[in-house]
């Protein structure tokens, strides 16, 4: 996708809210704007699909220059997902996630495979959910929903503005890193709309720093911007303790995870707590039957018996996946009593746990070698 010189003059306004903004998005990639409240970045978002007509210059997705092209149908051809998810209320679940193909005249039956097959993508139960109504949701569930209607007639291009910005941080780690593992396969092109620079690092392939007018400051991978920041504005944005924010550029699946002890609902707890003694551990992460994690237990709970008999899932044990950043996990750590984070993979089966000094460890050598080059750079001088 292309712009091209692309302006937005709003009626009975002195300057242009986007200023002839050319930029190139990769086919199958993340770009992320981000930039100061105002600077024009929904604005620019919402030109590619016409919610909002450009006053000069020309979008390209593929060859087709799409600023002449019916605003209806180009719509159709474009998912776009929101803050808040904007489900209409007064539809199930499976009409929401129906209402493009339905456009689009699919037939029934396919529609109705089509609804089922998007729930599933985004890890809800069709035959659980595809009849509520929105209302009967999490805010977690409704922005998925909304990520499944963006999706349901297989857009080559997404547009998404701000749509985790609603939920709680641990939930928002969640539906980043499904959109991940979702964008793993599918290779949208997307560009999404956030405030956030840790979402920008984590989810991007490449990120737009805009200014005010929607002026391009720097348009890089994360990893560029994070060591070569073009300006002291681009400076400002990343804010300061930039190892801490390097921490978002590395995943869980790229570091050695550890075995924690565990054991399975059902057990016997002096077997259990045997094993723990003997490789030196005081808690235990309990299992049940398909692998997930359910809650740790202490030494001292497993003197209980009958304490493994049924394990009810601790609500605030919070878990990371392939997917997240080590800031996620850091994060996740600082919010739970434990050393150690809980890493799940797919259907939410335990792999094991990414301990504190894992990501000390990760922070330290990221810092010498982020030191490295500039170190090179005033050497030269
Ligand atoms: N419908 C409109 N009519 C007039 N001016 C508008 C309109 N929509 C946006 N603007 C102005 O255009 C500029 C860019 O707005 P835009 O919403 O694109 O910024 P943004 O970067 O998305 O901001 P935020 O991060 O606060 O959502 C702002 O100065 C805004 O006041």
């Amino acid at each position: 996708m292309r712009l091209e010189g692309v302006t937005k003059r709003y009626r009975g306004q002195q300057e242009a809210a986007v200023d002839d903004v050319t930029m190139e998005i990769p086919a199958g990639e993340i770009v992320m704007l981000v930039g100061p409240s105002g600077c024009g970045k929904t604005t620019t978002m919402k030109m590619i699909n016409r919610l909002i007509e450009p006053t000069d210059g020309r979008i390209l997705i593929g060859d087709e220059d799409v600023t002449h092209k019916d605003p209806d149908d180009l719509r159709r051809s474009i998912g776009y997902v929101i803050q808040g998810a904007g489900l209409f209320p007064h539809y199930t679940v499976g009409d929401n996630i129906g209402l493009v193909p339905k456009m689009l005249k699919w037939d029934a039956k396919r529609i109705r495979e089509r609804v089922d097959e998007m729930l599933d993508l985004v890890s809800l139960d069709p035959d659980m959910y595809r009849n509520r109504y929105p209302r009967e949701l999490s805010g977690g569930q409704q922005q998925r929903i909304g990520v499944a209607r963006a999706l349901a007639a297989d857009p080559p291009v997404m547009l998404m503005d701000e749509p985790f910005g609603a939920v709680d941080p641990i939930t928002r780690q969640r539906l980043q890193d499904e959109l991940l593992s979702l964008q793993d396969e599918l290779r949208k092109t997307i560009v999404f709309v956030t405030h956030d620079f840790d979402e920008a690092v984590k989810m991007g392939d490449r990120i737009a720093i805009l200014n005010v007018g929607a002026e391009i400051v720097q348009y890089d991978t994360p990893d560029q911007i994070l060591t070569n920041p073009a300006s002291d504005f681009v400076e400002s944005f990343i804010g300061h303790g930039a190892a801490l924010k390097q921490l978002t550029l590395t995943r869980v699946r790229d570091v050695e995870l550890h075995d924690a002890a565990t054991t399975h609902e059902g057990d016997d707890p002096a077997d259990a707590a045997r094993k723990v003694r003997e490789i030196g551990r005081e808690h235990v992460l309990v299992l049940d039957d398909r692998d997930r994690p359910q809650r740790w237990l202490s030494l001292r709970d497993l003197e209980v018996p009958g304490r493994l008999d049924r394990v009810a899932r601790d609500r605030d044990l919070d878990l990371v996946s392939g997917q997240s950043t080590l800031n996620d996990a850091l994060d996740v750590m600082l919010t739970s009593s434990h050393g150690v984070v809980v890493v799940t993979g797919p259907r939410n089966r335990y792999e094991g746990v990414v301990r504190v000094e894992t990501i000390m460890g990760a922070m330290s050598s990221i810092e010498t070698t982020s030191a490295g080059p500039s170190a090179r750079d005033t050497a030269e001088e």
